[in-house]
């Protein structure tokens, strides 16, 4: 599999499966029987009612649950016996809904800071900040990309709360993934500030995959090229949003929930 950036024209290849995926807790079953096809340059929502298993079965993909039946497969390679942080260096990478930048470093410096970790610069602490100066192209690169430009001298506490998300997928984008796998992105946020990153995760996917849990519905339906809903641990429909939200299953399953 090559990382190149490949254009729209192009066939969406699979980059993340699952088959048979199944997690027991204690002998409760979480999640049974899930097959997932996450393909390249696609937006996938997982959606569900709460308690369905998106959670789990995130946790499962990114090796922080180890899965009690079925495989993944990553770029080709097996990785359902893997550490979650070889899964990540492979380019399975996660953005965590509690955000994960540094209130007192500015964007630019916060961009930097995790530039430096595929640069295999982590664990050279004793650097003075100037050392990193070099990483600044690719930060402001990444920083145009995600229409932080504006804000590159802002500290990250004095941003809006959209755009720390913005930054947070930032740094995540830093490790350069080629499967992006994004907890419920749009929570907590304001009207504009959701259309916002509704744009920047569409800009985002058209060079990686992107698999996002999101509640916000109207979002699913906007950016989501394929949407897998999950009831009680399970696949219960998945097509397009128009297909799944027709879906008198679905309906049923989301009955006095948000749906
Ligand atoms: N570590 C655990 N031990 C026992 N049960 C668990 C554990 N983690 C999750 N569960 C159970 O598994 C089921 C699925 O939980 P999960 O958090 O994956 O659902 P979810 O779809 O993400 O829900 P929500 O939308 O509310 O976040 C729930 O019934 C939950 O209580």
């Amino acid at each position: 599999m090559n990382a190149n950036p490949v254009s729209k024209q192009d066939q969406p290849r699979v980059v993340l499966s699952a088959r048979g995926l199944g997690k027991d807790f204690s002998g409760f079953t979480a999640v049974n029987n899930v097959d997932l096809d996450v393909h390249h340059a696609r937006i996938h929502a997982l959606i569900g009612p709460n308690g369905a298993g998106k959670t789990t079965v995130f946790n499962l993909l990114t090796k922080f649950l180890q899965p009690t039946r079925g495989n993944i497969t990553l770029l080709g390679t097996d990785i359902t016996s893997m550490k979650p942080d070889r899964v990540a260096r492979m380019g399975l990478v996660r953005s965590f809904q509690i955000s994960a930048v540094f209130p007192h470093l500015t964007v630019l410096e916060n961009v930097r800071v995790a530039l430096q970790r595929p640069n295999n610069l982590a664990t050279q602490f004793w650097l003075p900040l100037s050392s990193l100066d070099r990483l600044n192209g690719r930060a402001d690169v990444l920083i145009d990309e995600l229409g932080l430009t504006e804000y590159r001298d802002t500290r990250a506490a004095d941003l809006s709360y959209g755009r720390k998300r913005v930054l947070e997928i930032a740094t995540t984008l830093a490790l350069d993934p080629e499967v992006l796998l994004l907890d419920e992105p749009m929570a907590g946020m304001g009207r504009e500030d959701v259309k916002m990153v509704a744009g920047i995760i569409r800009d985002v996917a058209q060079h990686r995959a992107v698999l996002m849990v999101e509640h916000n519905l109207s979002v699913v339906a906007d950016i989501c090229d394929h949407v897998t809903v999950l009831a009680r641990g399970e696949i219960i429909a998945e097509g397009d949003y128009r297909s799944v939200a027709d879906d008198p299953v679905v309906r049923t399953a989301y009955m006095g929930s948000e749906a």
